[in-house]
Order: structure tokens, then C-alpha cells, then sequence
């Protein structure tokens, strides 16, 4: 397939529908349209006024043939520990003094995409990921971003909501300590736990029980929630209820702990937009990704975000090296090296 892209776009990779591109120009909107197709593009804040992008043309892109162009040359900095590692220490700080049990701080690494490459060329990159992955992508003339998310937000049909609790991280050739793992299980289950609390009182909900997730180079816990809903309620109402979870956010989520994150990611210089939700509505089917394992990108200058969890028993060293191992994982996606 032949690089797309019109000056501004928006994809996405739907369960049933396929990968979809939304050709720009959008109209914008503070709420989504009665039918047709709209995007989803808001900040980790949720404070985009006009987050419903109606693109000008929708196209279905036929899955991916196999072979790419070879690698762009990208010159990656060194990511620095010691702003990680002073917000790590704060967070532990307010764990130990009882006000938090989780946060998720994220950091990213960043880099030059050397001419005459641009980072629209990524985007074709991060189609061909495994199916457990859902590409997405949001562009301008001088800015966007691209991932391959595991992740979904919900996904909503008529009063049926399906979502995932997914945090807990490890190295595939670790499974077998992973899955008695007390830190890696606490940090999954408060997910698992908070969304099954946020739901309950919107209907009947049920949870599987918590499993190991392989991405092939990763693998995550995950818990599958249903909620039938007890009356039908807009895509908006069920983002700013399940956003942010804690697989990406802070428990217990009030203003002050969500206001405490803010501060923590725009002093790791984490992109306004990782973690966000991401998402597509069709036709009254709402499908909406978590915004991770991504790249952001103004003009040639490229960040590589990851975040981790952190609760009581995490250490440095640990979350460390799980921020590179998921910067590793996202360049295997963008079939970098
Ligand atoms: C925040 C990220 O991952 C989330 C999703 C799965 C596992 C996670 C974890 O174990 O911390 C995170 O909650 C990321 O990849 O940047």
C-alpha cells in the first residue's frame, strides 16, 4: 500500500470494522454527530473543547501487505533518570503517607528523525503489529502521533460496554514468577478493582478472572469487564467516567490526585497527549483505545513515551528498566531497531 497520507488524518484499527483513515480536513465538535463517522482526539486532561473530529472522508485500508521500506535513522538521546527518579521518590512519599496507592508516572526518550525521512512515515510502520495491537494515529502538517495500543478504553455497543483492566508487566521468559508476583498482582488488581467499582452502580457487570496477556514481547495481566448498561448514555459520559483508570492514572482519582499527576508528567515532559483516550465513532459504535505505546512527533523531533505503574513495594531500579523494556516493545512495533 502506498503511504497515504492527506495533510491531516486520523486511524485507526477497529475490532470489526478494520483499519479505517479519517482524511482531514475535520470539522470540530463538542459533541459527537447523531450518525456517521467521528474520531475521538483529546489530551490525558481531557481539555480539547472540540474533541470530536469529523473527518472530511472515511476509508477502509486493506490489511497491510508484508514488507517495509527500511528503517528511518533516528538519533535517540539518552533518556535521563533524575527527573524520574525525583518523581518516583515523591510518589512513594505520598503512598507511605496514605493519600495515594497508585500513580502512573510516564517519561519520554527523545530523538531526531534524520532527513529525508518524516514521521509520517512511521505511521505505515505501525500497522503490521500482532492482533492483540490496535494502531492508531493523528496527524497534522507539523505534528502527530502513532502507536500500536494493547490497550482498550471501552468499547461501547447499544448498552453493552466492554473493557479491560490491563497493568501488571513483565518479560515473556518471566511468566512463570510473574504469576505469583504479589507486587505485580496488587498493581493489577487496584485497576481491576476501580473500574469494577466505577461500573457497578451503571448496571450488571461481570469480570473473567485475571490472565496472563502475551504480546510477544511483553506480557501483561488482564481482566475483561462487560457491563449492560441500566440506560443508554453517550461515548462522553462512559470517557470521563472510566478516564483515566489507574493502569494510567492515580489511585484514588479526586482533583488533587489527578492535579499532583499533571504536575509529575509536565515535569517529566510526557506529551499532552499520552495516555489519552483514542477513539472512533461509527454509526453509534464507539470503540475507544487507551493512547499508549506511542510516538509524538513536531516537525522531525520525536518523543517515544512509556509509563509504569508504581505502588508500595515498586523500586527504582525496577520501574526503570520496565520504562526500557516498553521503549523496546514499542520500536519491535514500529519495526524499528
Ligand atoms: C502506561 C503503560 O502501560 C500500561 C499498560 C499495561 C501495563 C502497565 C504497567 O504494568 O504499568 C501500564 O499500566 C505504557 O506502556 O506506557
Amino acid at each position: 500500500m502506498e503511504m497515504p497520507f492527506s495533510p491531516s488524518g486520523a486511524l485507526i484499527k477497529h475490532p470489526f470494522a478494520g483499519l479505517l483513515l479519517g482524511e482531514g480536513p475535520f470539522r470540530e465538535s463538542a459533541v459527537p454527530p447523531e450518525s456517521g463517522a467521528a474520531f475521538y482526539v483529546n489530551t490525558f486532561r481531557l481539555d480539547d473543547p472540540l474533541p470530536w473530529k469529523i473527518p472530511a472522508a472515511l476509508h477502509s485500508l486493506p490489511e497491510p501487505e508484508d514488507g517495509l521500506p527500511p528503517a528511518p535513522e533516528i538519533r535517540w538521546e539518552a533518556p535521563s533518570p533524575d527527573a524520574y527518579a525525583q518523581v518516583f521518590t515523591e510518589i512513594m512519599g505520598q503512598i507511605a503517607s496514605g493519600r495515594l496507592v497508585k500513580s502512573v508516572p510516564a517519561t519520554p526518550q527523545f530523538g531526531e528523525l534524520q532527513p529525508p525521512h518524516v514521521p509520517r512515515e512511521l505511521i505505515r510502520r505501525a500497522f503490521g503489529s500482532s492482533p492483540s495491537h490496535y494502531p492508531y494515529a493523528w496527524w497534522t502538517e507539523k505534528e502527530g502521533f502513532c502507536g500500536a495500543s494493547p490497550e482498550t478504553l471501552f468499547h461501547q455497543q447499544g448498552r453493552r460496554l466492554t473493557t479491560m483492566a490491563l497493568a501488571g508487566t513483565a518479560r515473556p521468559e518471566d511468566e512463570g514468577v510473574f504469576i505469583n508476583d504479589d507486587k505485580e498482582i496488587r498493581e493489577h488488581e487496584i485497576v481491576a478493582g476501580s473500574i469494577l467499582s466505577r461500573l457497578s452502580p451503571c448496571g450488571s457487570v461481570s469480570r473473567t478472572p485475571r490472565r496472563v496477556l502475551n504480546l510477544g514481547t511483553l506480557i501483561h495481566f488482564v481482566t475483561y469487564l462487560t457491563l449492560e448498561a441500566d440506560r443508554p448514555l453517550p461515548p462522553d459520559h462512559w470517557i470521563r467516567l472510566l478516564h483515566p483508570t489507574p493502569a494510567l492514572g492515580s489511585q484514588p482519582r479526586t482533583e488533587e490526585t489527578l492535579a499532583q499527576l499533571d504536575d509529575w508528567r509536565s515535569r517529566l515532559r510526557c506529551p499532552p497527549h499520552f495516555g489519552a483516550p483514542f477513539g472512533l465513532l461509527l454509526d453509534g459504535d464507539f470503540f475507544c483505545l487507551v493512547g499508549i505505546r506511542s510516538m509524538y512527533w513536531q516537525g522531525r523531533r520525536l518523543a517515544l513515551c512509556t509509563g509504569g505503574g508504581v505502588v508500595a513495594s515498586s523500586t527504582l531500579t525496577h520501574e526503570w528498566r520496565e520504562l526500557k523494556l516498553k521503549r523496546e516493545t514499542v520500536r519491535h512495533s514500529f519495526h524499528l531497531p
